[in-house]
């Protein structure tokens, strides 16, 4: 069937109509003509597969990565960057017009300046082929192992450190190896080896810890299929335990199981942004606060700071953090960001959260009891954003929105909104 692309999906595919129903086709760029057909019909949409282009896009450019479509993680990385830009802005704009009513101004994205070789974290899976360690991923909706050599958004070091570490496992006949995670501050990489058993020598270790720019080597043991990339059992190998990185001012420590934002550049950006845009006020709260970062930024803005984060690692770094930046008005709780800020007797003047793609949840409608002034919701995902927004919009009125480019070459978007709440 021949088809015109109408506009993007938020998956980054092209959406067409097939008797009024939208049909996704990956790959596929508005404006342009295709030949396709249809894969998947429910009562709702269709998914379709391009067969043929037969106009092109303007957008369209050859995407570097020969795995683009078989990894699937940069969905648009045959789409110039400026329009990448465009396509993101349009999301949010969209999915904020289709669940609350603001009619307002979007600011111009702000742009990553490294749309290549940002990505300061890689967890990838491992397997033997022919004898050798590769690298890989598994394709989507299945278990097949697809090795790939090289990732072009991947932080540099990253991938001289990748490609340096397959040679000693070869070497030294690893066994069970299932992923290997690195991350890169400061020029400097820590590496985590997820394996099943305990098999690592210590020659071995001796030679990974030799690997160029290499600071800190973990072991995660792993006994049983879940969804966390590491086990139970975390085991220090080598070097530092945890890892040190400079953002502006603020100096923060991190351990493997702490998040961090995946491009560091553009977190600096974002925590600018937030410092910015907080009021000066008397207490601020930020929910889901990782390291803590944010608080620090925001540490000059009110008498007292408190960031609240589950994951206890991060807490420890958090608390450590604070002291490096001698930030003695700030303070970090382990625990739920929903249950603390219910249990919380303070009166918040200004409220930060940057929650997981699942958004808010429950905690929209504490947020609503505790009548807080001002809200800074930092968001990864527009259309939890959105459908959060819709319920907050009960009693606040969104006054700034501004998307920020973090993951570019996928259809991912970091927003930052601003809300002030109505007087009575
Ligand atoms: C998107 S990250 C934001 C981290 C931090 N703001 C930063 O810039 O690095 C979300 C964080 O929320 C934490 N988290 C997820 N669910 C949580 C919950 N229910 N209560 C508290 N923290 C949670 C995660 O461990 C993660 O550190």
């Amino acid at each position: 069937m021949k088809t015109t692309i109408k506009k993007w999906g938020i998956n980054g595919e092209g959406i067409a109509y097939y008797h009024r129903k939208p049909v996704f086709i990956p790959y596929a760029l508005p404006q342009e003509e295709i030949e396709y057909h249809i894969v998947k019909e429910t009562r709702k949409y269709c998914i379709g597969e391009m067969d043929r282009l037969i106009t092109q896009s303007a957008r369209r450019r050859y995407p570097l990565c020969s795995k683009w479509q078989t990894c699937g993680g940069c969905a648009l990385m045959h789409t110039q960057y400026k329009e990448q830009c465009k396509m993101k802005s349009q999301m949010v704009k969209e999915a904020l017009r289709k669940y609350t009513k603001y009619q307002g101004p979007i600011l111009p994205i702000i742009k990553n300046p490294d749309p290549l070789g940002y990505r300061n974290m890689c967890k990838l899976p491992l397997q033997k082929i022919n004898g050798h360690w590769q690298t890989g991923m598994y394709e989507a909706n299945t278990h097949d192992f697809v090795a790939i050599d090289r990732c072009f958004i991947h932080e540099k070091q990253i991938e001289l450190v990748r490609k340096a570490a397959l040679e000693v496992f070869d070497q030294y006949q690893l066994k069970d190896l299932e992923t290997l995670v690195l991350k890169v501050f400061d020029q400097k990489v820590q590496m985590i080896l997820v394996t099943k058993e305990i098999t690592v020598s210590d020659a071995c270790i001796t030679a990974l810890s030799a690997i160029d720019s290499v600071v800190s080597i973990w072991q995660s043991i792993k006994k049983e299929e879940s969804m966390d990339t590491f086990g139970d059992t975390m085991i220090h190998l080598s070097g530092t335990e945890t890892m040190e990185l400079t953002l502006g001012a603020i100096h923060c420590q991190l351990l493997p199981r702490s998040f961090f934002q995946l491009n560091t550049k553009q977190a600096l950006r974002l925590y600018q942004l937030v410092q910015e845009w907080t009021p000066n006020c008397h207490t601020i709260m930020e929910a889901y606060c990782g390291i803590g970062a944010m608080s620090l930024f925001v540490a000059n803005k009110a008498e007292s700071v408190w960031g609240i984060e589950y994951n206890r690692d991060a807490i420890e770094n958090a608390k450590i953090n604070a002291q490096w930046n001698h930030c003695d008005n700030v303070s970090f709780l382990c625990g739920d960001a929903n249950e603390k800020l219910m249990g919380t007797n303070e009166s918040i003047d200004c409220l930060i959260v940057d929650p997981p793609r699942k958004g808010l949840e429950s905690m929209v409608n504490t947020i609503l009891q505790k009548q807080i002034p001002t809200i800074l919701y930092v968001s990864c995902n527009p259309s939890t954003l959105a459908k959060d927004l819709a319920v907050l919009t009960k009693q606040y009125t969104i006054q700034k929105v501004q998307p920020l480019d973090m993951f570019s070459q996928t259809p991912l978007v970091e927003t930052i909104v601003y809300l002030e709440r109505k007087s009575k």
